[in-house]
């Protein structure tokens, strides 16, 4: 069956897509000239936007990290490692800012790194991102076994932890520091001009390209990714076309990056709706298929099973008589060796229509085997079930089905057996249908095309 993540992306998906990478792409176009023009916001709204980065990328990590528990395809897997990873990165961004454990910003106060987690997290992010389309391209769908799959998902889950602590604590020790980049009024153009710009550009450039590339946007799922990919992009552009902090362009940049996040968690969830909407259907119809008989469309002999039971518990509360009738075609086997089983079957649903049209909406009608039928008529005594039964044998005579020739009947006929169960006498619903298929052997001993005598046998199992 499909999942949520390689459903083929609609139309309307794809042009949705399109028109929102369009519209990005003319925002950054309209932006560019004023890229450097100062604003008043300051960094006022960096905690907010990092908290909002952290907890979209989290979720995001989450569904995908639980697609990957359903389909046991690594590349997801590896997906959700590159997002739980950016989240616990952008996460320690945030204790990093100034005035959350410091006055000047750093956890620990007084180591400055707040430019290192920026490039780590979006060049570790990218790798990631990569290398799960490398991984997609070459594993393909080969299932994993169970051992390999439980230690696939537990280092998917550890593995951002030792990712982010080997970025933060080795990694970073390793570097020069890259703050001295970044003057004291803001002005980070040497950052950007010491190629570090140009590597996460290149990066991201090569993580897009290889979802394009690997996936061809075959899926709705991976069509996102590439879009979310593109918006971190140009994110990356308008981060490096400007070069002073809090202008237009570098609160821009932040609103790309955010956009980026949400693209992909909001499609994320409209996927799983999707995905959600498609099972409830495919279980009603499983549902529906499971309660009635393909051949006839009356009610499956299970179906049946379940609604006697449920009768006789609401004659043990509600007393009133039920009736169980059971119909049989009379010298059907005759009828099928003459006109063939195709024409037997058309009769089968001739007589199953009318036994469904001569009984009440509420009455259970079902086909019990063959060319068998039973149907559970509540709160009905003897006199009202024998006027049903007998109103349906002459529905049946009218029919005019022609029997084969040498038949002692020139129409085909029904016989029926009949059991009327009066309240506040206990029995199982197996012994209820016995009663009736000894009224219906009756009816057949009798001659055929007639109903039972009422079976009153007063010792129920
Ligand atoms: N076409 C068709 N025939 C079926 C189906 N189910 C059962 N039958 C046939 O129904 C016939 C039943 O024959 P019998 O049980 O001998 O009963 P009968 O010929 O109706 O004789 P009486 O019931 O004694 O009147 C057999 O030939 C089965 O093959 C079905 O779904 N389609």
């Amino acid at each position: 069956m499909e999942d949520s993540f390689s459903t083929a992306p609609s139309r309307r998906s794809l042009l949705l897509a399109g028109l929102i990478a369009t519209a990005m792409t003319a925002a950054v176009l309209m932006i560019l000239p004023d890229i450097d023009v100062p604003t008043t916001l300051g960094g006022n709204l960096r905690p907010v936007q990092i908290t909002a980065l952290t907890v979209t990328n989290s979720i995001i990590a989450y569904l995908v990290l639980l697609q990957f528990y359903a389909d046991h395809k690594l590349s997801n897997g590896l997906l959700s490692v590159a997002f739980s990873y950016s989240a616990l990165m952008s996460g320690y961004m945030l204790i990093n800012l100034p005035r959350v454990f410091s006055t000047s910003g750093g956890f620990p106060p007084g180591s400055h790194m707040a430019t290192w987690l920026w490039l780590a997290r979006l060049g570790g992010t990218a790798f990631l991102i990569l290398l799960a389309m490398l991984v997609l391209q070459r594993q393909q769908d080969r299932p994993l076994s169970k051992r390999v799959r439980f230690q696939a998902l537990s280092l998917c889950v550890v593995a951002p932890l030792g990712l982010a602590w080997f970025a933060i604590a080795v990694l970073s020790r390793l570097v020069p520091d890259l703050n001295s980049l970044v003057k004291d009024n803001g002005d980070y153009s040497a950052l950007t001009h010491s190629g570090i710009g140009a590597f996460l550009l290149a990066s991201w450039f090569v993580a897009l390209l290889s979802v394009l590339l690997v996936t061809r946007l075959r899926s709705a799922f991976h069509c996102w990714l590439a879009l979310s990919g593109y918006s971190y992009l140009l994110y990356l552009i308008m981060a490096c076309s400007s070069s002073i902090r809090y202008t237009v362009g570098w609160h821009a940049s932040r609103f790309f990056e955010l956009a980026a996040a949400g693209i992909m968690l909001g499609a994320l969830l409209f996927e799983v709706l999707k995905l959600q909407t498609r099972l409830q259907h495919s279980y009603r119809q499983a549902y529906e298929a499971s309660i009635h008989d393909s051949l006839t469309g009356l009610h499956s002999r299970r179906h049946f099973d379940a609604m006697l039971e449920m009768a006789l518990q609401q004659q043990a509360r509600h007393p009133a008589p039920l009736t169980l009738l059971m119909a049989d075609i009379d010298f059907f086997k005759q009828y099928n060796d003459h006109f063939g089983h195709v024409e037997g079957d058309l009769c089968i649903q001739r007589i199953a229509a009318c036994m469904a049209e001569q009984l009440r909406g509420g009455d259970t009608v079902a086909r019990y085997g063959g060319e068998e039928f039973v149907a559970i008529l509540q709160y009905c005594d003897q006199v009202q079930a024998r006027q049903a039964a007998e109103r349906f044998r002459a529905a049946v005579e009218s029919l005019a089905l022609p029997t084969p020739p040498g038949s002692l009947r020139p129409v085909v006929t029904v016989s029926v057996g009949l059991y009327c169960h009066p309240a506040g006498s206990p029995a199982t619903a197996g012994w209820l249908v016995e009663q009736a298929d000894r009224s219906l052997y009756a009816a057949k001993h009798a001659g055929r095309n007639r109903i039972g005598p009422p079976e009153t046998s007063p010792t129920a199992a």
